[in-house]
C-alpha cells in the first residue's frame, strides 16, 4: 500500500512538471476539459467493447425500471472513465454524486455520502483502489445490501444501528484493477476496461473538440495531432488547444498540417509522441550505456531526473512502444530505440555497464 501511495504521488507530483504529453490533469485544466466531454454514449468516441457492453446493461436496467448492476471502469488515465461515469448518470436521466478513494479519509466519510444518497441515484468513486480499508469493507456491505452500519458509541459498549439506502449504482474507476481487493471487485456486476485510443478514433475525438471549440481543423491536421498523442484523448485535446495557441499567436489562425508540425515541434513533442524527457531517457540510454542494460537509477541520475518520474511518466508509454525494454539486468534499447533516434547501434557484443537495479 505504501508503495503504491508512493509511486501515484510521484506521478501526482509530476503534475507541476508541465508535460504536454502527461496523461493526468490537474484542477485547471480539468476544467477546460469539462466543456468537451461527450454527454450521451453515441457521442463517446471508440471503446466499441465497452460501450456496446454498457449501452446493454443501461437499456435492460431501465426496461425493468431498476437500477443497474454497480460498473468498474478500468484503464490508464485520460481514457474517458470519468466521461463514462457522467455519461451513465445523463443516460439513466438521473444525477451524479462524485467523491474519490483519497478524498475518504475514514468509514464515516462514505457513510455520510452514502446516506444522502436518493434513489437511483449514480455515485462515481474516482481512484477507488485508494480507498481505506475501512471504507472499503462498508461499501461492500453498501454495494450487497444497500445498507450502512452505523457505529454508536465506542468499545464494548459499541454497538450497530443498520441503516437502509436507497438502490443506488455505484461506478468505481481505477486505474490499477489489479490492485483492487477481490470481494471489492466482485460486487460489480460490469467491468469495462477501456483501452488505448487507435489514430482513427483520436482524430474523430479531435473533430468532435474542434467543432465544439469553434476551431476550423483540417483532417492532415487532425491526423498529425492523433498520432502525437499517446492513445490518449485527453492528449489529444490538450495538443490541439497547445497547436490552437500556435496558430493564433504565430501562425494565420488556420489549423492545417504545417500548423499542427511548427506548433508540436516548439512544445517538442515529436512524431511518435515522446517529448524531451522521453528523448533524454532514450538518448541517454544509448549513447551513454551502449544500449544497456543499465539500472533505472543510473539511467535517471544520467537525465537528471528522479528515478520514480522516470519510472512512472516515462518508461510505462516508451515500453509500450517498444522503445524500452525491461529486463532482469535493468532497461535495454531496442531495435527501433535506435531507429528512433537516428543513431547506429554498436556491432554485437557484451555490455561494459553494470545494473544497479
Ligand atoms: N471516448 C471519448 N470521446 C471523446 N472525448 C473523450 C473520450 N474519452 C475521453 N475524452 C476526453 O478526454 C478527457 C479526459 O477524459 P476523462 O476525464 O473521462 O478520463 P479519465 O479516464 O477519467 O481520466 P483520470 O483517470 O485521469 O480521471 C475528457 O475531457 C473527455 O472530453
Amino acid at each position: 500500500m505504501a508503495d503504491r501511495e508512493g509511486e501515484e504521488q510521484a506521478a501526482d507530483d509530476l503534475v507541476g512538471f508541465d508535460r504536454v504529453v502527461s496523461s493526468s490533469a490537474d484542477e485547471l485544466e480539468r476544467a477546460a476539459e469539462a466543456a468537451l466531454r461527450p454527454r450521451r454514449l453515441h457521442e463517446f468516441v471508440g471503446q466499441p467493447v465497452v460501450r456496446d457492453q454498457l449501452s446493454l446493461v443501461l437499456r435492460a436496467a431501465m426496461s425493468r425500471g431498476s437500477a443497474p448492476d454497480h460498473v468498474l471502469l478500468s484503464g490508464p488515465p485520460g481514457l474517458g472513465k470519468t466521461t463514462l461515469a457522467m455519461i451513465i448518470a445523463a443516460e439513466l436521466g438521473t444525477s451524479l454524486r462524485v467523491t474519490s478513494g483519497p478524498a475518504i479519509q475514514h468509514a464515516g466519510d462514505l457513510a455520510a455520502v452514502l446516506s444522502s444518497l436518493t434513489e437511483g441515484e449514480v455515485l462515481f468513486i474516482d481512484e477507488i483502489h485508494r480507498l481505506a480499508r475501512p471504507a472499503e469493507e462498508l461499501l461492500y456491505v453498501a454495494m450487497e445490501d444497500f445498507r450502512v452500519d452505523i457505529i454508536v458509541g465506542k468499545g464494548a459498549g459499541a454497538s450497530a444501528i443498520p441503516l437502509s439506502l436507497p438502490r443506488f449504482t455505484a461506478v468505481g474507476a481505477t486505474t490499477r484493477a489489479g490492485l483492487l481487493p477481490a470481494p471489492l471487485r466482485d460486487r460489480f456486476g460490469f467491468t469495462g476496461h477501456l483501452e488505448f485510443y487507435d489514430d482513427a478514433d483520436l482524430e474523430k475525438v479531435l473533430v468532435r473538440s474542434a467543432k465544439l471549440l469553434g476551431i476550423e481543423l483540417e483532417g492532415a491536421a487532425a491526423g498529425e495531432i492523433a498520432s502525437r498523442s499517446r492513445g490518449t484523448p485527453r492528449i489529444a485535446n490538450r495538443l490541439l488547444r497547445r497547436v490552437r495557441d500556435w496558430a493564433e499567436v504565430l501562425g494565420t489562425g488556420h489549423l492545417d498540417l504545417a500548423a499542427a508540425r511548427s506548433a508540436l515541434g516548439v512544445y517538442e513533442v515529436d512524431e511518435r509522441g515522446l517529448d524531451r524527457l522521453d528523448r533524454a531517457v532514450l538518448t541517454a540510454l544509448c549513447t551513454r550505456f551502449g544500449g544497456g542494460p543499465v539500472g533505472l537509477s543510473t539511467l535517471a541520475v544520467s537525465v537528471g531526473e528522479e528515478p520514480e518520474t522516470v519510472e512512472t511518466v516515462a518508461e510505462p508509454f516508451l515500453v509500450r512502444e517498444g522503445l524500452m525494454a525491461r529486463s532482469p539486468r535493468g532497461r535495454v534499447a531496442t531495435s527501433q530505440t535506435w531507429a528512433h533516434l537516428g543513431l547506429t547501434p554498436p556491432a554485437a557484443g557484451g555490455t561494459l555497464f553494470d545494473v544497479d537495479s
